[in-house]
């Protein structure tokens, strides 16, 4: 297997590009394939592609998350040929990573589609039109027969212009584990666990004072309580000896009165 450079693969890119195929595009020995019109991001709020046009042409793929993007070219690659694919290192230096690739095969109908994942910290601005993949062309060293070139028969991807719904299907469905999704996670649920610690520290702040205040307000309440006891004995107790000692009084006041009446009913009887 040979790659194709110079005259070579300008003719096979005459070939598989026709009126596309721009000559300023043609990179050492590689070919540059531009953002299309169709761009599926994993964090889409609706959950369908974005169609990318003169009035929105820009798309941005957030840290941790997976995107389908659409080529723009239509490449009908000769039977004869078989291209390698990549993504451009500019942006991959930023951390976008080309999760599917890396062949067309011969025979391939249609435009490419590219997965990739944002494994950088920051979002990743791509714009329809700019040149983000690369395509490499390779001789074969013996041509296929019909049977066995890429077909429309037996081939899912044959005549691919647009996002097949399948892989929407699959991409939806529930959130993507990313570290910076799970890293938001964490996040949140450290300030939740925290307001939660401030809450327990306040509603146990304010038991801590009602008991004391119970506690507090319960030993004045037996002081008292045994206090005004205490002083209703001593009364009882200071009444019944003024009354004992009235009471003797008395008797011994009326003990004498008679006794003196006595006296003088015996005088009076004598004389
Ligand atoms: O990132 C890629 C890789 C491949 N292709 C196209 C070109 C390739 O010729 C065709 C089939 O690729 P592959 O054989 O890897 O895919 P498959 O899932 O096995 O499809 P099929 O069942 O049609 O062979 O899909 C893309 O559009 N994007």
């Amino acid at each position: 297997m040979a790659f194709l450079s110079g005259n070579k693969l300008e003719k096979a890119l005459e070939k598989a590009l026709g009126d596309q195929f721009k000559s300023e595009r043609i990179k050492q020995l590689s070919y540059e394939l531009s953002l299309g019109d169709e761009v599926f991001l994993t964090d889409s709020k609706d959950g369908k592609p974005e169609i990318l046009n003169e009035n929105n042409r820009v798309i941005e793929i957030n840290p941790g998350q997976f995107a389908l993007l659409l080529a723009d070219e239509k490449i009908s690659m000769p039977d004869n040929k078989l291209g390698l694919i990549s993504i451009k290192a500019s942006e991959k230096l930023k951390g976008l990573l080309n999760v599917s690739g890396f062949h067309v095969d011969p025979g391939f109908n249609g435009q490419l589609l590219f997965s990739v994942y944002n494994a950088g910290p920051s979002k990743i601005t791509l714009k329809k039109g700019n040149p983000y993949f690369l395509i490499w062309f390779a001789d074969i060293t013996e041509s296929l027969n019909n049977e066995e070139v890429y077909s429309s028969k037996s081939n899912t991807h044959q005549n691919q212009s647009g996002i097949p719904t399948k892989y929407l299907d699959s991409l939806k469905r529930g959130e993507l584990a990313s570290p910076n999704i799970l890293l938001e996670k964490i996040k949140s649920i450290k300030s939740e666990l925290e307001r939660h610690w401030w809450a327990i520290g306040i509603i146990l702040a304010v038991s801590i004072a009602a008991c004391t205040r119970f506690y507090w307000q319960k030993t004045t309440y037996e002081e008292g309580f045994n206090d005004g006891y205490n002083k209703k004995e001593i009364e009882e107790k200071v009444d019944k000896k003024v009354d004992l000692i009235f009471n003797n009084k008395m008797d011994s006041i009326i003990d004498s009165k008679f006794r003196k009446l006595e006296k003088k009913i015996d005088t009076t009887i004598v004389k």
